[in-house]
């Protein structure tokens, strides 16, 4: 089922300041912000060689990672991103067996323009699984 790692995200307090760190200090190429207010965050891409790195703000009043920030206010790795051929089929063996898909289980356009859902990190060694359509 899994593909190749699209992306790790960080979530972060601020963002100018996290892709500042990026930039400047580790030398990375940075895209701009971009607010995604269906997702309740504002998204900066680190560019590298073999992935990318996504830096998440909290945008708007119920931001999702707002109570992750509540309990990490430095930030930290919030998901891990992996591409799936099929997207559907993927959430329906997922829900087969088990695991919580969450958002209620239709996928949502993500920041590439691709279908996006996501796996409760309880039923995935502690992490937050996000998959997207490849
Ligand atoms: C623009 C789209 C972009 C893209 O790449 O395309 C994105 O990636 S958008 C990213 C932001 N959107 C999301 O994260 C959507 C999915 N996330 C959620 O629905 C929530 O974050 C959720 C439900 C995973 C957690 O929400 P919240 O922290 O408010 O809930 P709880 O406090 O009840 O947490 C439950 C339980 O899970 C632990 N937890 C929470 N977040 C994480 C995490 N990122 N990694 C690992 N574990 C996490 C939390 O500590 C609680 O554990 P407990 O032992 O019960 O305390
Ligand atoms: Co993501």
């Amino acid at each position: 089922m899994l593909g190749r790692l699209n992306h790790v995200a960080i979530a972060v307090p601020d963002i100018a300041a996290a892709a500042a760190v990026y930039r400047d200090t580790l030398g990375a190429e940075v895209s701009d912000a971009v607010p995604q207010p269906d997702h309740g965050v504002t998204t900066v891409f680190i560019i590298l060689p073999n992935t990318k790195i996504e830096l998440l703000e909290p945008l708007g009043e119920n931001s999702p990672i707002a109570k992750f920030l509540e309990r990490s206010p430095d930030g930290g790795i919030h998901h891990i991103c992996y591409e799936v051929d099929d997207i559907i089929a993927a959430r329906d063996k997922l829900t087969r067996d088990g695991a919580r898909v969450l958002g209620g289980g239709e996928p949502k356009i993500g920041a590439h323009g691709k279908p996006v859902l996501f796996l409760h990190p309880k039923d995935f060694c502690g992490t937050l699984v996000e998959l997207e359509q490849a």
